[in-house]
């Protein structure tokens, strides 16, 4: 079956916008010829037609402004693509979700393929764009800004480009920076954001009465879940106001943690950089007697990067991340099997993921909250508190002396410049946003999906984090490399194979759960919590039967 354009009847075919003529309609289950239903997102929830996709559209600026002009797209007069056959995305082109599919399963979630377009909604000489970068750093800020600026004014000509000063609460203030392809030209050879960043400081109205203010029509917002949540109320705020001004958000974390999208920009960095971490550690213990290398790793919520840096180096013995339940003392726990690697290999290295074993941490220290700026819990440091527990535990109760090294890098790995494939990245991620942007898409964030860049509503982007999946056959992949406990002890799995009630799950039934649903760390010793028991049996097993 063709798909079809999710266009109503009786709208322009010619149009290059599906829906263009729509109020605010984003989701479209577009079927076969039977017909197609259309559905505003806050409305209600629709069964997708049997054979049929749901189209998760993003905005247009036509949502709200029926009657914008067209011109045609600039880049066709560009002799770097106008050679290029087949240049502009179709306007049906759409990216599938999920790629792995069943005999008789739907055709599931399709998103927007990104790309440039044969029309756009702004003259390029008429196009006042900002940029700006929030939250933490990320190999690759400088790569996106240096992009987006080229984008814009090599592939449309346009002239005026500005940077935001220091993330969100640089709107407020009067200073911007001109962005031009010579400012940009070098910047990313340099970690770090040139435009600076900040946590905290978001108010909409202030933030777009500068927009207004200054005349802005193209906003590109770079940053993490909190910046998208930003970007999507800046969204509806110019959206209230009917103002033509595109918001395009691109998302940033070095943690991995933005759902939908493959994964993000910085992140290989990230991995490969900690190399450099673990190798450090692996010297250190190996050149000791009893040497234990431990390294912490980012990953508040998500231990992707402990998860691949472990993965990658096969020098570490346990990975410990925030998805992971793990306890120290008795059979099976983290103490027993430090021990064993002592005995057996005399040395060993611990990867540990800065947002692990938190709920054991306030235990010992019966500590209130505290948050950043933006809202986010600060942590406490589990990679000192690991490494004063292993030396509590051998001086206490064995008579084995050891000699532990900590590695904090967590610093150093954001502040590096991208590397290669990340540079890459980045270039395909800024041209598409600008792409968009030109094509007067709007509310959207870019993004690569199964491989192919998107254009993905805010709302998928900022509902949930993305998380390792322990069921999933990578954390498997690691516990088979490590040789590590998966501190489940087997009276509890025993337990959970004579439940007979709970059928095999699917991994993409794991995808959309959160973190609520994941079991929480073990506290005790030997024993899971019992609400663990309850709520998820066979968490564990069965899943992995199922691949
Ligand atoms: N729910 C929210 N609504 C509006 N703005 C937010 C929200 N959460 C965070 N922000 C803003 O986004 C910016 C970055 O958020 P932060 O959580 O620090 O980093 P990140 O975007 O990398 O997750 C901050 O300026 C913060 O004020
Ligand atoms: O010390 P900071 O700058 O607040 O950043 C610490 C946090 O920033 C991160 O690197 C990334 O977080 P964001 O994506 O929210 O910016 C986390 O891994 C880490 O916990
Ligand atoms: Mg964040």
């Amino acid at each position: 079956m063709e798909p079809q354009v999710s266009l109503r009847l009786g709208e322009n075919i010619d149009s290059e916008v599906a829906g263009a003529s729509r109020a605010s309609s984003v989701v479209d289950v577009v079927g076969n010829s039977s017909g197609r239903i259309s559905f505003d997102r806050d409305d209600i929830a629709v069964e997708p037609h049997e054979a049929g996709y749901i189209l998760e559209d993003v905005p247009h600026l036509t949502h709200y402004m029926p009657h914008l002009p067209t011109y045609a797209n600039p880049i066709r007069f560009n002799p770097a693509y106008s050679v290029v056959k087949q240049y502009f995305v179709h306007v049906d082109d759409t990216v599938a979700e999920k790629v792995i599919c069943h005999k008789g399963d739907p055709r599931g979630t399709h998103f927007r393929r990104a790309g440039p377009r044969q029309k756009v909604y702004f003259k390029s000489d008429e196009v006042h764009a900002c940029i700006v970068t929030c939250g933490g750093l990320c190999p690759g800020l400088n790569t996106v800004v240096r992009e987006l600026v080229c984008g814009l004014c090599n592939m449309y000509g346009v002239h005026k480009v500005i940077g935001i000063n220091g993330g969100y609460r640089g709107f407020y203030s009067k200073n911007t920076i001109s962005l031009t392809p010579k400012v940009v030209n070098d910047i990313h050879k340099r970690g770090g954001t040139i435009l600076g960043t900040s946590r905290g400081g978001h108010n909409t109205k202030k933030i777009v009465d500068s927009i207004e203010d200054r005349g802005i029509n193209q906003v590109y917002i770079i940053g993490g879940d909190g910046t998208q949540k930003g970007a999507a109320a800046i969204y509806e705020e110019i959206k209230a106001r009917g103002l033509q001004v595109s918001v395009c958000g691109i998302p940033k974390t070095i943690d991995n943690d933005v759902p939908v999208i493959d994964k993000s920009f910085g992140f290989d960095t990230a991995v490969e950089e900690a190399q450099r971490a673990i190798n450090a550690a692996h010297v250190e213990s190996e050149s000791a007697e009893n040497g234990i290398g431990v390294v912490k790793l980012m990953g508040r919520y998500s231990g992707f990067i402990a998860m691949y840096a472990t993965l990658a180096s096969r020098d570490v013995d346990c990975c410990l991340i925030p998805e992971t339940p793990f306890y120290l003392d008795g059979p099976g726990g983290l103490f027993e099997y430090v021990e064993k690697c002592l005995k057996e290999n005399g040395h060993m290295v611990i990867v540990i993921a800065e947002g692990a074993g938190q709920e054991l941490l306030s235990e010992s220290f019966h500590s209130t909250d505290t948050k950043d700026a933006s809202g986010n819990k600060l942590l406490r440091d589990v990679g000192l508190w690991i490494s004063q527990k292993i030396k509590e535990h051998f001086s206490r109760h064995t008579k084995v002396k050891i000699t532990l090294k900590y590695i904090d890098p967590t610093y150093m790995i954001r502040a590096v410049p991208s590397n290669a494939s990340d540079n890459v990245y980045c270039t395909l991620l800024a041209q598409s946003a600008v792409h968009g942007a030109m094509a007067g898409y709007t509310g959207f964030t870019v993004g690569p999906v199964n491989g192919r860049q998107s254009y993905i509503p805010f709302q998928r982007i900022i509902e949930k984090q993305n998380k390792v999946i322990i069921t999933d056959r990578m954390w498997a992949r690691l516990l088979s490399s490590t040789n590590q406990p998966s501190f489940i002890n087997t009276k509890d799995e025993t337990e959970d194979e004579e439940d007979e009630e709970h059928p095999l799950l699917h991994e993409n039934d794991y995808c959309s759960l959160s973190s609520s649903t994941m079991p929480a760390p073990i506290c005790r010793a030997g024993s899971l919590p019992s609400q663990h028991k309850k709520k998820k049996p066979g968490l564990f097993k069965k899943l992995s039967i199922n691949k």
